[in-house]
């Protein structure tokens, strides 16, 4: 298991480049640390699978250096890495039966049979495939092939990181859930350092210890899945993070408190002189209806979805969603609303500005 150091690291798929624009990771300064379970989550295009390349040794980078506790891999094979791959796509051997893909990788390092034996079987009983063990892997779904990949991609325990892209894209819906608890079960077993890239928020947050956002080509911030609920560091994380995302309001600053239209909300903390395009993030789950006191609103519409209620409103002219829990009364006469103070976060042209205790 490694540390992974990713020192002054950028890439571009120019071979000069001369903007910014022509980089698809911008520079980046991170030290991964071992053991952890990490996602790369982002939109399509944000440069997950070009970082997890890089770290694989699949792509060279045209700046900076990747280290694998304190060696310089930059430029190591993937072979020469030791590391575990798991694709969005099945990689298995159709001849071979699911207990020989799954023992491939032992085999190769000559591991010892009974072990191989024992680990084959721990590995597949995780994956749901102890009573096909013995069929050839030729003529199973799609699926259950990228079960073996899965499989085999964990088998090793002696690997220094194990890269997931993507790899429940083909898995039926029901099963994905199973296999991500089973991959959160096994890093707690083994401890394996683990890389995990999706664009499902819900996947990301489930399955890692850290969440590291990417937003075109940037890191824009590496947290804890509650971290990034409570203080997301960019507008984008606070608007790709949470269901529906953060209320972004546009709103002048003034010390301890917003302006927004003709009305001011207290904030949680004191904000100096900000510069720029402001903002105040609020997430849906933080903003009460009222019949006033508040902000007032107007409600567009309202959005059952079973275990509470989504509520579409305006606020001086911008859109305000609000999570109503369900069966909570809702404003009976002209609607209002308040914030908690302590969970408006400030944005100075989308980067969280961090405030003093008022
Ligand atoms: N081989 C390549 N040559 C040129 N440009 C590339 C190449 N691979 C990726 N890119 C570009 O680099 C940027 C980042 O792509 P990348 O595949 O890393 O993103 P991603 O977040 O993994 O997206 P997806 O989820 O769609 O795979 C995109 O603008 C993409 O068009």
């Amino acid at each position: 298991m490694a540390e992974i150091t990713l020192s002054h690291l950028a890439h571009s798929y120019f071979p000069r480049p001369t903007e910014d624009s022509q980089f698809a990771l911008k520079e980046l300064d991170h030290v991964w640390q071992d053991g952890q379970a990490y996602a790369l989550l982002g939109a399509s295009g944000c440069g997950k699978t070009t970082l997890l390349n890089i770290i694989s040794g699949l792509i060279r980078p045209s700046q900076g250096q990747v280290l694998f506790n304190g060696k310089d891999v930059t430029d190591l094979a993937p072979e020469a890495r030791n590391i575990a791959q798991v694709f969005q796509f099945p990689v298995v051997y159709d001849t071979m039966t699911v207990r020989e893909n799954l023992a491939f990788p032992l085999k190769n390092r000559r591991m010892d049979p009974d072990y191989i034996a024992a680990r084959v079987q721990a590995i597949a009983e995780m994956i749901g495939m102890e009573a096909v063990l013995d069929r050839k892997a030729r003529g199973l779904t799609a699926d259950a092939k990228q079960k073996i990949s899965l499989g085999r991609g964990m088998v090793r325990r002696d690997v220094n990181a194990i890269l997931f892209d993507e790899p429940l894209t083909v898995i039926d819906p029901h099963m994905k859930w199973e296999l991500r608890t089973q991959l959160r079960t096994l890093h707690r077993e083994f401890g394996h350092t683990m890389i995990y890239v999706t664009h499902d928020q819900t996947e990301a947050l489930t399955f890692a210890d850290q969440v590291v956002v990417m937003h075109e080509g940037r890191v824009v911030q590496m947290g804890t899945p509650q971290e990034l609920f409570e203080r997301p560091a960019h507008t984008f994380v606070g608007y790709f993070i949470g269901s529906p995302g953060m209320n972004l309001i546009d709103a002048g600053i003034e010390g301890t408190r917003a302006r927004i239209g003709d009305a001011t909300v207290a904030l949680g903390a004191a904000y100096g002189t900000l510069t720029g395009r402001t903002r105040i993030g609020i997430r849906p789950e933080y903003v009460t209806l009222t019949d006033g006191p508040g902000l007032p609103v107007t409600i567009r519409r309202i959005e059952d979805v079973g275990r509470h209620r989504i509520v579409r409103a305006e606020l001086f002219g911008q859109p305000l969603n609000v999570i109503a829990e369900e069966g909570a009364p809702l404003p009976s006469g002209a609607p209002h609303v308040s914030f908690a103070p302590e969970k408006i976060n400030v944005y100075a042209d989308d980067w969280r500005v961090e405030g003093e205790a008022a």
